[in-house]
């Protein structure tokens, strides 16, 4: 009997919800710079206000509350850089105070430089000379508050900076830097044993016997595991022999991973290695309603969810992208960046009627372009591509023009139409006449 896409999506996700264990291992504590893409493990508390202090938003001059009003000469004093503790500021006098000063006692508000008459620092001599013709500047009126930052308005210390499971990009990491905080508990990554099947398959590196073929699923499903956050603690090729594939099944004991996937053997030869090792077991082989990727296997071995993707390249990473990187994105938190977009497909395809095809195609500006044609064996088309083109079961044949539904995996070239509109660009940013 086969199976949707649907059906098999739901049983990847809840074989991996209900068996693999993951989300009740202990976090591990890391430094900021190791904990990008990582997912919080308990919520952290702001340490400091941020900002810590009042300070300066401008390059200018700190007024005095008393003279807001502006309309009178005011007596520089002393200037206030960045990292220094200024003294008071009095009535009558006004402090030159850089962006990020901690504004003076008594200082209500920031001038920018700009707006001093004269538009202009003193030196350090043409302050000391202070004492016999003190230096003067004029200020327009101003409001109480105008260009300072105050203490805690961005967050104040105690509040909750960030909550447990929020997913640590670059702006949350800045944000723990800013508060002072050096490490992080984030929450153990998935964990995967990946097990690439074959007689054929041989190690990348070593020279090529006649019959063989290198191994790409290890590389290409340990690059996709990793990018969707997860971490392959170990992978092993094995050959077409049951016993010794029974015998690694055997050596994994529960709780050991997460999850146990392995590629190739699972379909209707001869030599069907992971099809025999595991027949008898609970692991179910199926046929999914999908091209490629259609022979799915899954079910646990010792407890541990166990998936079997087919071993034609494409199949495997098509496999990844429907059913285990939505699995693990809803398990783990850790975004899968996949937009599915509308295009208009610019040749026409054929699909099997009762599949749901998936393509590889070249999106960029609103229009696809096929890249090689459907067969599962077309690594260089695939990685020549940036999304998969979906076929719906029950559509036989799309016609050029025809909109269809891509999932961008892969970024999205310039359109050469953009950059023509940045070329005509002067230097003000405005449009040149054509
Ligand atoms: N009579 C039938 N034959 C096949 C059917 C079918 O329904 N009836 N299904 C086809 C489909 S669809 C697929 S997909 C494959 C899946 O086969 P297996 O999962 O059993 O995979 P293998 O036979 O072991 O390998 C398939 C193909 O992939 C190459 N391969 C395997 N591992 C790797 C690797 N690590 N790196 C690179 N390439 C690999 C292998 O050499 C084969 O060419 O079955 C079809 N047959
Ligand atoms: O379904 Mo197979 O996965 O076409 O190549």
């Amino acid at each position: 009997m086969r199976r949707t896409v649907a059906e098999h999506r739901a049983a990847v996700a809840g074989l991996l919800r209900w068996s693999s264990g993951y989300g009740g291992g202990t976090a591990e504590t890391v430094p900021l710079r190791r904990a990008l893409g990582r997912a919080l493990a308990a919520d952290v508390t702001a340490p400091v206000s941020l900002p810590p202090f009042d300070n300066s938003q401008m390059d200018g001059y700190a007024v005095h509350g008393a003279d807001l009003g502006g309309g009178r000469a005011l007596t520089v004093v002393d200037p206030i850089p960045a990292g220094a503790v200024p003294a008071a500021l009095a009535e009558g006098t006004a402090a030159p105070i850089m962006t990020g000063a901690m504004l003076p006692a008594g200082g209500a508000a920031v001038v920018p430089i700009e707006q001093a008459v004269p538009p202009q620092f003193y030196s350090a001599a043409d302050l000391a000379r202070t004492a016999e013709a003190p230096v003067t500047v004029g200020l327009p009126a101003t409001e109480h508050g105008r260009f300072v930052r105050r203490a805690g308005s961005d967050i104040a210390a105690g509040e909750a900076a960030l909550v447990a499971g929020t997913i640590l990009g670059p702006a949350q990491l800045g944000l723990l830097a800013a508060c002072g905080v050096g490490t992080v508990p984030v929450r153990p990554r998935f964990r995967v044993l990946l097990l690439s099947t074959g007689d054929e398959v041989a190690e990348p590196g070593a020279p090529l016997a006649p019959g063989t073929i290198y191994d790409a699923n290890t590389t290409l499903l340990e690059a996709a595991l990793v990018e969707a956050g997860a971490d392959v603690e170990r992978h092993r090729l094995l050959g077409d022999d049951p016993a010794v594939l029974q015998r690694a099944f055997a050596a994994i004991t529960a709780g050991s991973t997460n999850l146990v996937l392995s590629t190739g053997g699972i379909s209707q030869g001869a030599y069907e290695v992971v099809k025999q090792a595991l027949a008898g077991s609970s692991v179910e082989f199926s046929s999914v309603a999908l091209q490629p990727g259609g022979p799915q296997a899954h079910g646990t071995i010792s407890g541990i969810p166990f998936l079997g993707f087919p071993g034609n390249p494409v199949s495997a990473i098509v496999s990844f992208e429907m059913f285990l990187r939505p699995a693990l994105q809803q398990l783990t938190g850790v975004p899968a960046p996949r937009p599915d977009l509308d295009a208009v497909l610019l040749e026409a395809l054929d699909s099997p009627a009762a599949k749901h095809q998936v393509r590889r195609g070249l999106f960029r500006g609103g229009k696809v372009t096929l890249v090689g044609g459907p067969d599962s064996h077309l690594l260089h088309a695939l990685a020549a591509s940036n999304c998969l083109v979906h076929v719906p079961v029950g559509v036989t044949a799309l016609q050029a023009g025809d909109t269809v539904t891509v999932t961008l995996i892969g970024p999205v070239p310039a359109d050469p139409f953009a950059v023509e509109d940045v070329l005509v660009l002067d230097d003000t940013g405005a449009r040149r006449p054509d």
